[in-house]
């Protein structure tokens, strides 16, 4: 297993973030989080970074114990958090120019870097805005500056936080098949926290449903759809029976199915009252 979650537990005070929660992820896997507002998973996510510590359990990736936040894992925030005063090149080189200045690299470190950071300019289609500030550039243009920027320094795993939940719809579509060409072609584990669960079951090859109060593992579903996914397939009959599925789980699991139950009640018994 690449990455391995045991019986792990965090409190924040009297809030259980994650209650006993156990997962594998295998290697190159793209694993999707999806739950109702408050499940755990940004918490999750951010212990996989190492930017949580947790409360009890363990935490392993290939084996060893998460100690902090490492060169084998990056992250990609829904917030572009650019430096708005680099060129996007600049963005992309900047960890690591700064990582030779640290480490004493030698100069033939930084020229690699420099043809990464080139490469993934061209596999992002960013090489005609290589010149351009952040504010210059679209959402999705800016979200892609910053996915380039996590792969510069080559992280075996990638943790996104609802990387695309401020993008609008179509640019999501096209956001959608550029990871996945970034996932085949990089070999990364991914590991993708959304609200959205159109995009969990297009992107994921499982898809973990996550419930709230406590933070929690609900159920894991399979993907039923071949490895390489087209857009087409959001129409196909196992796609919209997993959508329906899991959208009537997250209702169940964050009471707004009973809720919803009540409202329906309450209206039939004031018709009854008041016979129109
Ligand atoms: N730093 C913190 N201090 C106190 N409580 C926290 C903190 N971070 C998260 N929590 C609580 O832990 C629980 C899980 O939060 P988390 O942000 O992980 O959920 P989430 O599923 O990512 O939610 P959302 O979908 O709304 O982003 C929530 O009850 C939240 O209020």
């Amino acid at each position: 297993m690449k990455i391995e979650c045991k019986n792990v537990w965090k409190y924040f005070g009297q809030t259980t973030a994650l209650q006993d929660v156990s997962l594998g992820i295998a290697d190159n896997e793209f694993i999707t989080l999806v739950g109702a507002s408050g499940c755990g998973k940004s918490t999750l996510l951010r212990t996989l970074a190492g930017l949580e510590t947790h409360s009890k359990g363990d935490v392993l990736v290939e084996g060893k114990a998460i100690t902090g936040p490492g060169q084998d894992r990056a992250m990609v925030f829904q917030h572009y958090s650019l430096y708005p005063w680099l060129r996007v090149s600049e963005n992309i080189r900047f960890c690591r120019q700064l990582g030779a200045q640290t480490h004493n690299r030698s100069s033939a470190d930084v020229e690699a870097a420099s043809g990464r950071a080139d490469a993934l300019l061209r596999l992002m289609g960013l090489t005609a805005s290589a010149q351009a500030y952040p504010n210059q550039l679209s959402g999705g243009m800016q979200q892609r500056v910053a996915i380039a920027r996590a792969l510069m320094g080559k992280p075996q795993i990638l943790l996104m936080d609802e990387p695309f939940g401020a993008l609008d719809a179509q640019t999501r579509e096209v956001m959608h098949d550029l990871i996945l060409h970034v996932h085949r072609l990089e070999r990364t584990t991914i590991v993708f926290v959304t609200h959205d669960v159109e995009e969990a079951i297009y992107l994921g090859h499982r898809v973990v449903l996550m419930a709230p109060r406590p933070g929690r593992i609900d159920s894991i579903y399979d993907v039923p759809l071949p490895a390489r996914r087209e857009q087409d397939m959001k129409l196909a009959p196992e796609f919209l029976r997993l959508k329906r599925q899991l959208l009537d789980r997250i209702r169940e699991t964050s009471g707004m199915k009973t809720d919803l139950d009540q409202l329906q009640r309450l209206t039939q018994v004031a018709e009854e009252r008041n016979p129109v």
